[in-house]
């Protein structure tokens, strides 16, 4: 039996399911905190923090659902790992008390969070190719279903502007393309660099050739890849991240 390499949008809702479903157990947070943790290593690999300061700056824009939650904890690491993170997070989530608890955090770590209604010409200031290494896209993962709604159609529409002057890393898939289908325009985003989590979704096949793709969320053991008939990836040592 030959395994997948990708699973569809709907394989990776189900997976999410089971792994914090009563048998397996896992909660939300545990696994956003390893996803996030991982992002965070990916970026290091990619992008290692200069000694010169000035050019230690992530912006990293979260969305209202878990991915953005994923950008949340990623913002946490990168400040321990030396990076001088930026979190814009125009739309605050809802649906979990400890999306709040994360923003808290950042503020413990003193990490500067945007204010929601900061408006286009002052987040940009976050993002000036002289000295931010890269963007983090954690708006949408692989719940979203177009068409795109304000104020992200916008958010992504300037950082299309944006991303052949610094790259954007997208976490688990780039945001606005469809989970399964890939880019949905010539104006979607296409990213320098993407961490798919826990296995990557056909999206990723559409990657450009000069992206890197990391494969991150090393949390199953090999018989549950088994059981839902995708690869299991070769991490080396006590890395969370590895090079596909
Ligand atoms: N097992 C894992 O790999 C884990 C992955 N994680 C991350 O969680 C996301 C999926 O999270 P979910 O909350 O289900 O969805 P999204 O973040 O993708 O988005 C939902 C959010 O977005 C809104 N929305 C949807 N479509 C639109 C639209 N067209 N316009 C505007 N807004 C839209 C929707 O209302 C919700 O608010 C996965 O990709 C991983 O990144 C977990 O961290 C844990 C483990
Ligand atoms: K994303």
């Amino acid at each position: 039996m030959s395994l997948m390499k990708v699973v569809s949008a709907k394989l990776a809702a189900e997976i999410d399911q089971e792994l914090m479903g009563p048998q397996v157990g896992f909660t939300l947070q545990q696994l956003m905190e390893l996803a996030g943790f991982s992002v965070a290593q990916g970026i290091y690999r990619e992008f290692p923090p200069n000694k010169s300061s000035a050019n230690k700056n992530v912006l990293i824009i979260a969305g209202p659902g878990n991915n953005g939650g994923d950008g949340l904890v990623c913002a946490r690491h990168l400040k321990l790992f030396g990076y001088h993170p930026v979190v814009y997070y125009p739309k605050r989530g809802k649906k979990n008390e400890f999306y709040k608890q994360l923003v808290d955090q950042l503020n413990f770590f003193k990490v500067p969070v945007l204010p929601e209604d900061i408006g286009p010409d002052k987040w940009l200031d976050y993002a000036k190719p002289e000295s931010t290494l890269c963007i983090v896209d954690a708006i949408f993962g692989f719940s979203f279903k177009p068409p795109m709604r304000e104020p992200f159609e916008s958010i992504i529409d300037q950082l299309y502007e944006l991303q052949n002057k610094i790259p954007v890393v997208s976490v688990d898939v780039p945001s606005g393309w469809d989970v399964d289908e890939g880019p949905l325009s010539d104006m979607s985003l296409n990213p320098a660099m993407l961490v798919s989590l826990t296995v990557p979704k056909p999206a990723s096949t559409h990657l450009k050739p000069s992206a890197s793709h990391y494969v991150g969320g090393r949390f199953i053991p090999p018989e549950f890849a088994k059981k839902f008939k995708f690869d299991t990836f070769e991490y080396k040592s006590t890395d969370q991240v590895l090079k596909l």
